[in-house]
């Protein structure tokens, strides 16, 4: 039995079956007929075994009746975690996929992003991609906004009023040659930064926290990325950004930043690596740029339904993994067409295959691997490990009911299974409809209550 020495909240909340989920050991962990405590405050209280039931009835004074019992078709997994999406994106989400990376951004993103200085529109959009996202099991996710301060606080305040852990970041850019209205000039972005997260900060919101947003090296001067850099470090803030997603991005990049050794230290230089920041991408970074990853405690996200959709790239992930560098999964929409991060599980899983068929020797991911990048991978790449991404007495819980026979579904079960196949059926095949209940830090928040 594991248990909390803090024992301050009462306990509000017992559920006891199967329970899967990741330590940094072990891809997949299966905990059956486990007894789960969830406190007043929506922590972890207890994690114990069913034969346990009157002693920890005793111990942590709940009554054995009001125990939520999951059905054999059932079991909890952490909620997953979006380490990389844009909300503005979701507009067009699923359409303008024919153009690559750069011409992809003046034809489609800039104009679209540009509109949400309309309150409205970034309200409506945004209640609508956080909805879409807790429903299909994030429970944690790290948004781009778009330039637009006020609009960038609406989606703040809407991860919150839903009940969605959030990293929201306000973007900067004080270049650009094709959408000459979408940017900021230097100061602006400066100032408008700093109120962001002044604003932000101020609403005490408890689960919802700004990250600063260099949008990418090719939109920045270096004046602003060190002027980020610099507000990133005063107050202790994530960061994200774009890397290495693209050939033609990363020879810019060398042309605009001819001083620098490489992509990484174009940010590295400005103080933009931190054991807090979340790079997208990184299909093309060398084994030495890794390294710089590693040492400064830089996390990736890897969205390869993006690299896929914006023929990108393709990002090794057992090299990544091999050099240590945190790694979680992300959506990227509206580069990758889907907010779901099953479709990120799949997608990462498919990628890993064509390296394969490339290079029979390569060592192909296991969908254990890629269910802990989906959950505690991405905890860890956004230094949020200590409240979130798996099971451990302390932690908030964030979670996933799974029904894979839910009624309706899209999966049948044609035969009694074990636990981990039902994981598998589940990341494999299942949808919306299998993710029969979420909670955030304790709290229901899906089914949704209005
Ligand atoms: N995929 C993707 N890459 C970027 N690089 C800079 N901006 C973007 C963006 O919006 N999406
Ligand atoms: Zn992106």
């Amino acid at each position: 039995m594991e248990t909390s020495d803090r024992r301050t909240e009462a306990i509000g909340h017992v559920y006891r079956g199967t329970f899967v989920h990741s330590t940094p050991h072990t891809a997949l962990q299966v905990l059956e007929d486990a007894l789960v405590g969830v406190d007043t405050g929506g922590k972890i209280a207890f994690i114990g075994k069913g034969q346990e039931l009157n002693k920890l009835s005793q111990t942590f004074g709940f009554c054995p009746s009001e125990v939520t019992q999951l059905t054999q078709d059932e079991f909890f997994m952490p909620g997953m975690v979006d380490t990389h999406i844009h909300a503005p994106q979701y507009s067009y989400a699923g359409t303008a996929l024919d153009m690559p990376l750069l011409q992809w951004l003046d034809t489609y993103t800039f104009p679209v992003e540009a509109r949400f200085k309309d309150l409205e529109f970034a309200k409506s959009v945004y209640t609508q991609i956080v909805k879409r996202t807790l429903r299909n099991g994030t429970t944690t996710a790290c948004y781009f906004a778009t330039i637009h301060t006020d609009a960038s606080l609406v989606l703040g305040q809407i991860a919150n009023e839903l009940g969605q852990r959030a990293l929201v970041g306000k973007v900067c850019m004080d270049r650009n040659k094709s959408v000459k209205h979408y940017k900021e000039t230097t100061q602006e972005s400066q100032e408008e930064t700093d109120r962001f997260i002044a604003e932000l900060l101020n609403k005490k919101y408890p689960l919802v926290k700004p990250v600063v947003t260099p949008r990418f090296a090719l939109s920045c001067t270096e004046a602003l990325l060190e002027q980020l850099g610099a507000i990133a470090k005063n107050n202790n803030l994530h960061i994200q950004s774009h890397i290495s997603e693209n050939t033609e991005e990363v020879k810019l990049v060398k042309e605009l930043f001819p001083e620098s050794e490489s992509y990484t230290d174009v940010y590295h230089k400005c103080n933009l690596l931190t054991n807090k920041t979340v790079m997208a991408h990184g299909c093309y970074l060398s084994d030495e740029e890794l390294d710089l990853f590693r040492e400064t405690g830089a996390a990736l996200s890897h969205c390869p339904n993006s690299n896929t959709s914006l023929c990108s790239g393709t990002l090794n992930v057992r090299n990544v993994l091999k050099h240590k560098v945190k790694l979680g999964l992300g959506t990227d929409v509206a580069g990758g067409y889907s907010a779901s991060m099953l479709d990120a599980v799949r997608r990462a899983q498919d990628v890993s295959k064509f390296l394969t068929i490339q290079d029979p020797g390569h060592d192909t991911l296991t969908f254990e691997e890629v269910f802990r990048l989906a959950t505690l991978g991405g905890s860890q790449a956004l230094s949020l490990d200590t409240q979130t991404g798996n099971f451990e007495v302390g932690k908030d819980f964030d979670a996933l009911r799974v029904n894979v026979a839910a009624a309706d579904g899209p999966i049948d079960l044609t035969q009694k299974v074990e636990p981990k196949i039902l994981l598998e059926k589940f990341l494999n095949l299942g949808d919306d409809r299998n993710i029969v209940e979420v909670f955030v830090a304790g709290r229901k928040v899906v089914p949704f209550t209005e």
